[in-house]
């Protein structure tokens, strides 16, 4: 092969996507991003900037501390994604939606036709509306075309959990001063959610080369 013909491929990565204020959703993305790694494919983690009426004058490019932002590119090349939020009013934090409000060209090209997603959350009370959120985050990406993956019950930590941990998705009970740490099964089911996602994705990616 003529070094002309010779292209680099950039290797596959799924994309850990999350807004978190107090760290819950946070600690949730990067044991998530373990079950992705698990099946040796990239898990890379970015977050969203917080908003307010001034969010873009005053937000630096990169955060102080955390995650680096998400990119369009980050969307637009993973193979995968998972989208966490904390829980507002039984509905996703307002800057994940407002980098989602962003995606629209990605959405006109089909750019996430096809590529499998889950969705992840915390709240602070048992019965606050986790899976609501869960189902909030899952319209915006059926309407990207994205293929949702949930929490099978061959998962047994969905069945002994006494906290978070959903069939729509990883959940997690962070408690009403935002506190609680995640249980083992909460973990079990991040790892899981996130070795399915990785096989998942690395199957489709390698399937459409
Ligand atoms: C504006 C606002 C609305 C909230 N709404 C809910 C809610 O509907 N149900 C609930 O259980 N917790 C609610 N919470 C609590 C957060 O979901 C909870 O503290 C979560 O664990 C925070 O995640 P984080 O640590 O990733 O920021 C709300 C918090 C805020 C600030």
């Amino acid at each position: 092969m003529s070094a002309f013909s010779s292209t680099s491929v950039a290797p596959p990565f799924v994309l850990v996507l999350y807004y978190s204020r107090h760290g819950a959703t946070a600690d949730m993305a990067k044991q998530i991003a373990r079950g992705i790694e698990s099946t040796g494919i990239e898990a890379r983690i970015r977050t969203v900037a917080a908003i307010s009426s001034v969010c873009e004058a005053t937000e630096a490019a990169i955060p102080d501390s955390g995650a680096p932002y998400a990119t369009l590119d980050d969307l637009q090349n993973c193979s995968g994604l998972a989208l966490g939020s904390p829980t507002r009013f039984g509905n996703m934090a307002a800057p994940l939606k407002y980098f989602l409000e962003q995606t629209s060209s990605l959405w006109l090209k089909g750019s996430l036709v096809d590529k499998p997603a889950c969705v992840f959350t915390s709240t602070s009370s048992l019965h606050g509306g986790q899976e609501t959120t869960l189902t909030s985050m899952m319209l915006p990406l059926l309407h990207h075309g994205m293929m949702l993956i949930g929490v099978p019950y061959s998962e047994t930590a969905l069945l002994s959990t006494t906290t978070g941990g959903t069939p729509y998705g990883p959940s997690h009970l962070a408690g009403s001063d935002s506190d609680l740490k995640l249980s083992d099964d909460e973990i079990k089911i991040c790892n899981s959610q996130g070795k399915r996602l990785g096989t998942i994705a690395s199957k489709m990616s390698s399937a459409s080369k």
